[in-house]
Parts: structure tokens; C-alpha cells; sequence
């Protein structure tokens, strides 16, 4: 079957974000001649205040964002009946243009875990070195000096952090490391790297040092609002992509469909929700799926969609009132405008103020001993035992505190710190499908997996604890936010409130009752949400393993496509995942130089 083509290109992108910067980025940059093509559903981020000052991070998640889609998942027993929300980003960027820009990385041993060829831990340490310009500390061998992507230790040290580090060394008996992100160091405290230039004080995206920085290059185009619906083929041979204007970004505009054509190669680059559909949409997928919404099946691949690692990192956030001399970043989240223009004239004569801050400079990236495991107790003990226990490089959890409110409640004007717990690598495993809804319009059926595995609730519940010792011991402490902790019951040593200060740093902990102890529970199977890390929803595996790509990205039963996002992560990784997606990115530029004899610098 033949079609209109609105016009041809060499490479088309269906999807901006970040990976898809990365790998259109980077081939632009080897052959300025390829005429490539990113479609993007949301908007352009360059030069906007928004995407490029770090504090501006969390203005993203308002409920009128439209640099953010929301993705609802279904009811789950294991949440008490909630619908869980994931957010996923919409825009040019994607992910790492509203992302909290904290950098860390997985264990290498993740990668060789993965055990797909080529893709192993010593194949890959090279491009994560190439991504970066580590400005931290020089010569340490795992990280990389002449990448575009600037990782710092952001504009302003934070005393909130401080203190965290100080009282979780004395308190939880870990030591200090000046770097948790070599690839094996993890269970010490240990400052926050963040994704901020430390000369320019901005954000460091996918979009502004990877494909902005190349607007002299007309082959290098970006149509921005435009939804991809579905890859074209001919025969099985992808020639191009079906688009409409989106309906997000672009709510006025008609929904009428274009066509372009890609001669040499389309590559699919959505995110874990995005992938996942325009492959459905296109006929691939399973038979019973794209039978309910009327679509011809292309090739039976059963994995489309599924292997949803939303298992992704789950979080729980509890807020603290913090003492008035406190330096927070709650007078800019609130927008106090004359506080927001001291620190901005501060950034603009040398771009070091609370404007490149994210407010989150400490972190453990946790591992329980003998003696928290027994706490701990049998629930968790089979998933140590099989996962973690003899891989001393592997973290359970990220215990963190921000300098600020984090949260969506109306609070009165005060200053507050955030404690955060990200579990790193949860058993449970969801799926995200198209659907038609009762509208007859296409909806999403999507499983969040969200708490399924009973281990994974045990370091959430675990960690809310150790985290309030380590909190209420901190200098700054003033007491707990209680309408955000666990409802103790009545005269339960644990009831939450306020301080006058901190508690002694030998004080006894906190005695909780069974009681107590289901009333956390509770309150994380009612709180808990997504630490945004979504993946593995293409996954590249082989087919008989629901796999949907091949070591080379390629999808299964059809040429001339591939998957370039956290979507072909196999298995999850242990790491916030910006990371990732810039090493997939690399990685993907590679393979299609190599497949399209370009050379480029290795
Ligand atoms: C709120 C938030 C906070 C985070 N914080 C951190 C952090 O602090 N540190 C860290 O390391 N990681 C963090 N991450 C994770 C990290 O940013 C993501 O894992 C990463 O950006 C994912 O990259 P990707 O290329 O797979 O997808 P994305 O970057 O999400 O890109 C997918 C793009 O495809 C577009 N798209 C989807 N469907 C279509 C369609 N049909 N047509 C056209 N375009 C489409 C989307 O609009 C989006 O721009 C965070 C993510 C979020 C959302």
C-alpha cells in the first residue's frame, strides 16, 4: 500500500526526550548531512526559565502542567483500592528537561546482569564516562571529563544536608564517602551530585546540549505538538510515521493526520508509556490487546507493553517542620517574589544561588546490616536472600532529605525538610497497555504493580522509621508535619507533631506498637507513588522472553525500526534513572552509526 508523504527524511524520531536528544544529537553531530526528524508531542523548552533554572523543577507536577502528562493507573487491592498517578514528561527533553536533576548511578554489575551481548558493564562504562563532564572531583576513573552532560555539586551548599550527613553517620553508624557513584561504593553517607552546570548554574538536559546546541544544522528539524499515532509499513519494512497535533499541547488544534516518510530508519522514543502504545497502535503487540481496540495485527509480540519496571522505585515523601534560621527553598517554592529576586540577581552576576539548587544534597544509598535485617523481619528475608545478600555493591533504598516542603498541601508559611525514601529495586512488575475507553477514545490500561510483592512494602516501612530518628536528631528539626505521617493512634508514643528542637543524639528511638505499626502500612499503601523511573516496557530480550527488541534495538518481525528509550531496559536498575536513559542514548547512537556506516568519534 502507497500514502501521501508530506515529506522525507533520513531518520525520524517519534518522540523528544531525553534519549531520543541523545541519539539524534549525536548522529546529527557525525553527519551533519542526515536529514533527521524529532516529533515531539510536547512543547520547546530552550531558554526557558522553567526548564533551565534549577529551582524551578517541581512547577512541573501542577495539576495545570502541560509539560507533563498524566498516566492513571488502575485500582489496585494492594494500594487499599487507589488509583495510583505516574507523571511522565511532555516536552522537548522529555524526562530530563522537568526531572529533579539528582545524579547517581547504578551498580555496573546491573548492566552485566541485563545479559544482553554488547551491552555489558565494560562495554558500557566508556559511554558513561563520554556522556559526562564530572565536576565534582578530577581523575576518578569511572567518570568522564569532556561530555556535554555537566554534573555538580549544584549553586549552594545546604545546612539541612549537612546536618543529615553528620547525625546519619553518628546515629546509623555508616561512614562518609566522598562518592557513591563510582559503579560499586553504596551504604554510606555521602553528598547529592546533581545534573547542574556549575558555571552556567543551570540545568544540564538532553535538549539544550544535544540537539539546541546544533540549531545551525537545517537537517536537524524538531516539530513540536505533534503526536505520533502509529509507524507506517510497507510490507514489514517501516517507511514512516503517522502524526496528528496533540492534543495536550496543542488542545485547539484539528486532529486530521500527516504522514512522513523515513528512508533509511524510524526509531521509536517515547519513554516506557509512550513506546509501548505507538508500537500497538502499529499492529504490534499482543493478538488479544490490539484485537479490543480494532487494529490489524502486523507481528504477534506478546512483550509490547508488558515487564512495566514502574516497579519502578517507589517513594515515600514526610515532611518536617524545620527551625525558622533555617535555609530552605520554601520562600522561592512559595514564590516570595522579593526572595526570588535576591537569589536570581545573585545567579545572574555568578550563577551561584538557591536559583541552581534542587534543595537535595545528601543521600545513603542504603543496605540494612544483620541487626536491621532482623527488624526487618521474614517478609523481606527471601527477596535478600535471593537478590541482594551476596551483591554487597547493591543498595536497597536511597534515604535522602530535601531543604523544603516537597509536596502538593496547602502548608503555612514556614520552613520545613523532607525526608525521602526510593527503594531502588522492588520485586513487583505492572504492564501498560491501549485501550478503548467507554468514549469510544483510546485510554490506557495500565497496572502500576505498585506494592504487589509483600517484600517491597518492608524497606518503606523500615526506612519511614529510621529516617524520623535520623530527622528528629537534626539540628534543624522542629517537629513532624503530622497530616502527612502515619495517623498514630491516640497516646501511641509515635503520634506525630511539633518540637521546640531536636532530640538528643543518644535519645532512645521511638517504641512503636503493632498498632502503630499498621497504621504505617496503611499510610504507605495509601501514599506511596512513583519515583518517576518507569521502564522496560519494550524490553530488549530475546522473543520467547516477551522481549521486544534484539541487542541492536531492532523490533522483532519488522525492519528498518528501533526502540531507543528507558523502555529496553531488561531489568531494572538501582539508580535514578536520567542516567540511563543518556547511556541508552550513547549506546543507540552507536549502533545506528555502525548500522548506517557513519563514522563517528567512539
Ligand atoms: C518528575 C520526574 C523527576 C525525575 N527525577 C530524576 C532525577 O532526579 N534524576 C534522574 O536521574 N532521573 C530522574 N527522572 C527520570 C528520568 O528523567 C527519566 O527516566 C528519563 O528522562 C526517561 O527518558 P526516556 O528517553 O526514556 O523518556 P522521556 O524523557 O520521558 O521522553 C519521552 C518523550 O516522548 C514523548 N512522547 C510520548 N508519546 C509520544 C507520542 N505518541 N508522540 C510524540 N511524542 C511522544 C514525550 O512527550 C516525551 O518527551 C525523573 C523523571 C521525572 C518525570
Amino acid at each position: 500500500m502507497s500514502y501521501p508523504f508530506l515529506s522525507e527524511f533520513d531518520i525520524i524520531f517519534a518522540g523528544g526526550g531525553s534519549t531520543a536528544c541523545v541519539v539524534a544529537g549525536r548522529l546529527a553531530a557525525c553527519d551533519p548531512s542526515l536529514r533527521i526528524l524529532i516529533l515531539e508531542g510536547g512543547q520547546h523548552t530552550l531558554n526557558k526559565a522553567a526548564h533551565v533554572q534549577p529551582y524551578q523543577y517541581f512547577i512541573h507536577q501542577a495539576p495545570t502542567s502541560t509539560t507533563m502528562t498524566i498516566n492513571v493507573g488502575n485500582p489496585s487491592p494492594h494500594l487499599n483500592g487507589r488509583a495510583p498517578i505516574v507523571h511522565c514528561a511532555h516536552c522537548i527533553g522529555g524526562g530530563s528537561s522537568v526531572n529533579f536533576m539528582n545524579y547517581t548511578r547504578s551498580p555496573a554489575s546491573d548492566f552485566d546482569d541485563w545479559g544482553v551481548d554488547g551491552w555489558e558493564s565494560k562495554n558500557l562504562i566508556p559511554l558513561m564516562k563520554k556522556v559526562e563532564t564530572y565536576e565534582v572531583q578530577a581523575d576518578r576513573p569511572t567518570h568522564g571529563y569532556n561530555g556535554p552532560i555537566k554534573v555538580s555539586s549544584g549553586g549552594w551548599k545546604m545546612g539541612i544536608s549537612e546536618e543529615f550527613i553528620r547525625v546519619g553517620m553518628k546515629y546509623h553508624k555508616r561512614r562518609f564517602s566522598d562518592d557513591s557513584n563510582d559503579l560499586e561504593t553504596c551504604n554510606t553517607y555521602t553528598h547529592m551530585r546533581r545534573y547542574i552546570d556549575g558555571t552556567t548554574g543551570m540545568r544540564s538536559d538532553a535538549a539544550h546540549h544535544y540537539v539546541y546546541n546544533q540549531a545551525h544544522n537545517p537537517n536537524l528539524q524538531i516539530w513540536v505538538g505533534k503526536h505520533v499515532k502509529r509507524v507506517i509499513f510497507e510490507d514489514k519494512h517501516a517507511v514512516g510515521v503517522e502524526f496528528t497535533d496533540d492534543p495536550v499541547s496543542c488542545p485547539d488544534a484539528g486532529q486530521s493526520s500527516s504522514i512522513v516518510r523515513a528512508s533509511k530508519l524510524v526509531v521509536v522514543s517515547a519513554g516506557a508509556f509512550g513506546s509501548p502504545a505507538i508500537l500497538e497502535r502499529s499492529g504490534i503487540g499482543a493478538e488479544a490487546i490490539l484485537k479490543r481496540c480494532d487494529i490489524q495485527q502486523l507481528v504477534d509480540l506478546p512483550g509490547v507493553g508488558e515487564n512495566y519496571r514502574l516497579r519502578d522505585h517507589n517513594i515515600v515523601f514526610s515532611p518536617y517542620f524545620a527551625a525558622d534560621g533555617a535555609i530552605t527553598m520554601d520562600p522561592l517554592w512559595r514564590g516570595e517574589e522579593n526572595v526570588i529576586q535576591e537569589h536570581l540577581a545573585r545567579w545572574k552576576s555568578n550563577r551561584k544561588s538557591l536559583i541552581a539548587q534542587n534543595g537535595n544534597d545528601a543521600k545513603i544509598k542504603w543496605r540494612p546490616d544483620d541487626e536491621e535485617l532482623k527488624v526487618m523481619g521474614s517478609t523481606f528475608e527471601p527477596r535478600w536472600k535471593e537478590f541482594f545478600q551476596d551483591r554487597p555493591e547493591m543498595a536497597v533504598a536511597i534515604l535522602t532529605v530535601f531543604a523544603g516542603y516537597l509536596g502538593s498541601g496547602d502548608l503555612p508559611p514556614r520552613n520545613y525538610m523532607t525526608a525521602e525514601i526510593t527503594t531502588l529495586y522492588p520485586a513487583s512488575v505492572g504492564s501498560v497497555h491501549i485501550k478503548l475507553g467507554e468514549d469510544g477514545k483510546e485510554d490506557i490500561d495500565f497496572t502500576t504493580g505498585f506494592l504487589d510483592d509483600p517484600s517491597d512494602i518492608v524497606p518503606l516501612n523500615f526506612g519511614y522509621k529510621k529516617l524520623r530518628e535520623i530527622g528528629r536528631r537534626m539540628p534543624s528539626y522542629r517537629g513532624e508535619v503530622a497530616a502527612f505521617h502515619p495517623p498514630f493512634p491516640e497516646g501511641s508514643a509515635a503520634v506525630c507533631g511539633e518540637a521546640t528542637g531536636p532530640a538528643d543524639l543518644n535519645a532512645p528511638d521511638i517504641i512503636y506498637t503493632a498498632e502503630d505499626d499498621e497504621a504505617i502500612e496503611r499510610f504507605h499503601r495509601d501514599t506511596m507513588q512513583t519515583g518517576w523511573h518507569s521502564l522496560g516496557t519494550c524490553a530488549m530480550k530475546s522473543r520467547a522472553d516477551q522481549g521486544v527488541v534484539d541487542a541492536r534495538l531492532n523490533v522483532y518481525g519488522v525492519t528498518n525500526l528501533k526502540v531507543a528509550d528507558l523502555s529496553i531496559v531488561p531489568k531494572i536498575v538501582g539508580t535514578n534513572t536520567y542516567s540511563t536513559a543518556l547511556l541508552v542514548g550513547e549506546k543507540a547512537a552507536m549502533i545506528i552509526a555502525e548500522d548506517l556506516g557513519i563514522k563517528c568519534r567512539p
